[in-house]
C-alpha cells in the first residue's frame, strides 16, 4: 500500500517511522511519504490560509496549494486514483469496518486540515476524480488532522498482510465480531489478592470459549448496548440467549 500524507506540520507524522508501521515500511508492505503543503505555495510567505468568506473567527486553508498538491500526488488520469482521506470533526465515524475498507485500498492520500478547515471546493473538486472519505475519530475537535492520521494509519497498517505476527488475534479482538473483547489475564495466578478466573486455567477449551463469549456479551451489554443492538440477527446464537 502506498500512502501520501500532506500537512503543514510534517514532523507530526514522524511516529509513522516507529514500531509496527516502521517494520511494515521496511518490509515493503507499506510505502509512506509525508509532504509539506507549503511545497505548493509560491509567495514569499508560503501562505496556506486566509480569512473566511462570510466572516467568522479563524482562518480557512486556501484551495490553491491543496489543488496543486493533489494534482502532483494524484495526477489526473492516473489509474487507479487514490482514495483521499480527510480527518475532520464533520466526517463519518472511523470504525474497525472502515479500517478494513481502507486497508483494502492500494493508495491513500491523507489531507491534514488545520485552522477552521480546508476550503470546501478542494474536496468537491477532488471528488470529481477520486473517492473522498471524510472521517471523524469521535465527537471532539483537534488542532489538526495529523494525530488522526496516526490513529487511522495504526488501525489500518495492523490489518495489512504480514504486519501482525499472530493473525489469530485479529479474529478475536474487540470490534472484530461486533462485540467488545473478554478480559485477559496472564501469570501469576494470584496477584495482590486477585485471582485469575479458574475456568481459564481448567484446560477445557470448550468451556473457556463459552466463558469468553459470555464475558464479551456481558461487557458489551454494559458498556456499548448500541453495539449489541447493531449485531446482525444471525450473530447471536441460542447459546448466547441463555446468557
Ligand atoms: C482537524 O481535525 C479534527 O479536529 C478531527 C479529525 C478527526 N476526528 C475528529 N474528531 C477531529
Amino acid at each position: 500500500m502506498r500512502v501520501d500524507v500532506v500537512s503543514i506540520f510534517p514532523e507530526y507524522l514522524a511516529p509513522l517511522e516507529l514500531s509496527l508501521i516502521g517494520r511494515a515500511r521496511a518490509t515493503g508492505v507499506l510505502d509512506v511519504a509525508v509532504h509539506d503543503l507549503r511545497t505548493w505555495t509560491h509567495d514569499v510567505h508560503r501562505t496556506v490560509d486566509d480569512t473566511p468568506y462570510g466572516g467568522g473567527p479563524g482562518m480557512v486553508m486556501r484551495p490553491e496549494p491543496w489543488g496543486e498538491a493533489l494534482d502532483a500526488l494524484a495526477p489526473p488520469g492516473a489509474e487507479p486514483p487514490p482514495r483521499l482521506v480527510v480527518p475532520t470533526p464533520v466526517g463519518a465515524p472511523f470504525t474497525q469496518a472502515m479500517a478494513h475498507e481502507l486497508a483494502a485500498e492500494s493508495r491513500l492520500v491523507f489531507a491534514c486540515g488545520r485552522y477552521e478547515g480546508i476550503d470546501q471546493r478542494v474536496l468537491d473538486h477532488a471528488a470529481t476524480r477520486m473517492p473522498v472519505t471524510e472521517v471523524s475519530l469521535g465527537d471532539y475537535v483537534l488542532f489538526g488532522g495529523e494525530v488522526a492520521v496516526l490513529v487511522i494509519m495504526e488501525a489500518v497498517t495492523r490489518l495489512l498482510p504480514g504486519v501482525l505476527g499472530n493473525v489469530d488475534s485479529l479474529a478475536e479482538e474487540s470490534h472484530a465480531h461486533g462485540l467488545l473483547e473478554a478480559p485477559v489475564y496472564t501469570k501469576p495466578p494470584s496477584w495482590r489478592g486477585h485471582e485469575v478466573p479458574e475456568i481459564l486455567r481448567s484446560g477445557d477449551h470448550g468451556r473457556i470459549a463459552r466463558w469468553r463469549r459470555d464475558q464479551a456479551l456481558l461487557r458489551t451489554a454494559a458498556r456499548r448496548p448500541d453495539m449489541l443492538a447493531a449485531l446482525a440477527p444471525g450473530e447471536l446464537d441460542k447459546k448466547d440467549v441463555a446468557t
